[in-house]
């Protein structure tokens, strides 16, 4: 018998997380029946996303929702060969038990040399929703200047490389003067730190006084309400999310987005990068393909220990990670 470790949501969030909202549970796990695989989970993510779906998709005493790369340490299931790498989406627990049906195994030419946790970051969900945000919803041409937010993150530091590849001038933004500087290692046209600079809207105009045809926007609140006003004509808003408001108890005033929108004749779209699930391996393809050319660079956020999934969460939300924040167990 096997026993877990699983984060449980000991109580649904009120603003911003608290590690109080979280208990530790342990779980025996039953024999494997045919058909079935025992997996133990090596690296865990903690993204925004869990912030708000929480509230949408759990109830008090839920393991917490999230995907791992996890490894195969007995198989009943002959398509899943024990040592295998895969990743699941089982929550924040140390092991469990799969049917295979939910579980996607890493591309078979995964160099040995690249780290397994980058199929939760820039070769997995979040790299996607770059790939898919920028090809499918900015439909960026080259030679157009891109806006992204949050762009030392692990969503915004794809999107701006992908940006530079499809032959754009990129603009970033992050908090942190070492963030900016890492944006200009990996690229970057202008970055500048939005927690700092007097006038955001003076910053981006500096930054690109033509204005922006393509706007990346993972933030939303007042920094949409400010970016919207500098546009280009017939420019394209992709609205990936909107971190600002994740923690409100009280939803803060949308932006006023009409006049910007009629006149400059704009295109504003909110997207799941789950649409694409149908084209998963291609962006999975192009992504591995880049990031071993060198092309996209990476960064991650490496939290140690099970026991500190919390904190990690807490500090992601905080703007503590430069690039990926993930768990290694
Ligand atoms: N639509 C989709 O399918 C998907 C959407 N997303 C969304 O993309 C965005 C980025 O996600 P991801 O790359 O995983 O996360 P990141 O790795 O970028 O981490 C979150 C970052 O958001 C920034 N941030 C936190 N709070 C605020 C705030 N109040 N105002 C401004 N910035 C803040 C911090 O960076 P900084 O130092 O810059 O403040 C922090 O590091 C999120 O909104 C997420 O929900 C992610 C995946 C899929
Ligand atoms: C103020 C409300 C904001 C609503 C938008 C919230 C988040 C956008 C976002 O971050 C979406 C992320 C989607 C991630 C999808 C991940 C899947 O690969 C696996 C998710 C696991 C699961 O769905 O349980």
């Amino acid at each position: 018998m096997v026993t877990a470790k699983a984060w449980v949501l000991k109580k649904h969030f009120e603003g911003f997380p608290k590690t109080s909202d979280f208990d530790l549970k342990k779980i025996e796990l039953p024999n494997l029946k045919d058909g079935e695989l025992l997996l133990e989970s090596v690296f865990l993510s903690v993204d925004p996303y869990m912030r708000p779906y929480s509230r949408r998709d759990m109830k008090e005493g839920d393991i917490m929702i999230g995907t791992q790369v996890a490894r195969i340490v007995e198989s009943k299931n002959p398509a899943f060969t024990v040592g295998a790498f895969v990743v699941g989406s089982s929550g924040w627990r140390t092991h469990f038990i799969s049917d295979g049906k939910d579980l996607q195994l890493l591309p078979s030419n995964w160099p040995e040399s690249l780290p397994k946790s980058l199929a939760l970051g820039t070769v997995g969900m979040p790299g996607l929703t770059a790939y898919f945000g920028l090809l499918e919803v900015c439909k960026m041409k080259p030679g157009e200047t891109v806006l992204v937010n949050a762009a030392a993150g692990a969503v915004g530091s794809v999107v701006g490389q992908l940006a530079k590849i499809g032959g754009c001038k990129v603009v970033g933004c992050a908090g942190s003067d070492d963030k900016v500087a890492y944006l200009k290692e990996i690229g970057f046209d202008e970055a500048f730190n939005y927690k700092t600079v007097t006038s955001l809207d003076e910053a981006l105009r500096k930054a690109s006084p033509d204005g922006y045809d393509c706007f990346f926007d993972n933030v939303g609140g007042e920094f949409a309400s400010i970016a919207i006003n500098q546009m280009k004509k017939y420019g394209r808003i992709a609205v990936c999310g909107a971190i600002s408001q994740y923690n409100d108890s009280v939803p803060q005033k949308g932006p006023y987005v009409q006049v910007p929108m009629v006149f400059k004749e704009l295109q504003m779209e909110g997207f799941v990068v789950t649409r694409w699930n149908n084209r998963r391996e291609e962006g999975l393809k192009a992504l591995l393909k880049w990031v071993v050319e060198g092309k996209v660079k990476y960064h991650e956020q490496v939290t140690e220990g099970f026991e500190n999934m919390p904190m990690a969460f807490l500090g992601m939300l905080k703007g503590e990670n430069l690039g990926k924040a993930i768990v290694k167990v």
